[in-house]
């Protein structure tokens, strides 16, 4: 597989479980998503031992603070040689153009910057609770066009948003999409979900999947199933 579409999300708190599920990939399988779980226990190191196994690495840190912060934080990101890190859209403006700005020295070798719009957790009651008014898809399409005119490479948003993303924005801007859910997996706290074939109908580039692969009795067998579907 030249660019495989599925990101694992490794949400492990035990470092060897998570290696053996690893050791028994190959890169060309899956892209590996470690997020704030696994790099708050185990840190840079751990991205450094996927890298070492020939994994590409999907830093999802969400960072979301100041703009000068921000700005060293995906430095720091770049530094270690992801191929991708994300902010937060709700950042705004000049902390995302200063991310962007931040990543120019590393040129062709920079990371794919992407910025989260709507969690793919939240619904509409959540957003009110916030004091916003528009609908999941309306605020997505905001701060996704925001994130656009800020120079960044794509959002991460659900599934259901995608098809009028890629209208909306074109073919090249990237879609990472979690809350992707084999038919007959658990939602959990997911809230806007899709199977990972209509995900990629819908125009996602890439499929965050976590919990199905890795809490299956054979998680290896799961991504195997869904990469032969997407294939089909
Ligand atoms: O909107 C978002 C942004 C990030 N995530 C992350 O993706 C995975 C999803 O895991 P599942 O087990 O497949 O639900 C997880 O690491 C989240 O932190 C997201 O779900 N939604």
């Amino acid at each position: 597989m030249q660019d495989p579409k599925v990101l694992v999300a490794l949400d492990y708190a035990d470092l060897r479980q998570c290696m053996s599920f690893v050791d028994g990939l190959e890169p060309s399988s899956c892209r590996l998503k470690v997020g704030k779980e696994m790099f708050t226990l185990f840190g840079p190191e751990l991205v450094k031992a996927l890298h070492h196994k020939g994994f590409e690495v999907f830093l999802d840190l969400k960072f979301h603070d100041i703009p000068n912060t921000v700005a060293k934080a995906v430095a720091a990101a770049a530094e270690l040689g992801v191929w991708m890190v994300n902010v937060h859209a709700s950042g705004g403006r000049r902390m995302m153009e200063a991310a962007k700005a931040a990543l120019q020295p590393y040129g062709d070798k920079r990371p794919k910057l992407i910025a989260v719009t709507v969690l793919t957790s939240m619904e509409q009651a959540d957003l009110q609770d916030l004091g916003i008014e528009l609908s999941p898809q309306q605020q997505v399409e905001r701060l996704a066009s925001l994130t656009q005119q800020c120079g960044l490479d794509g959002v991460v948003c659900s599934a259901h948003e995608a098809t009028a993303l890629k209208s909306l924005l074109g073919e090249d801007f990237l879609l990472v999409t979690p809350g992707i859910r084999p038919s007959g997996s658990e939602q959990g706290d997911q809230r806007r979900i899709m199977t990972p074939v209509e995900a990629i109908a819908a125009g996602s580039d890439y499929l965050v999947i976590g919990r199905p692969i890795t809490q299956a009795a054979s998680p290896k067998q799961v991504l195997q199933q869904i990469n032969q579907e997407l294939s089909e």
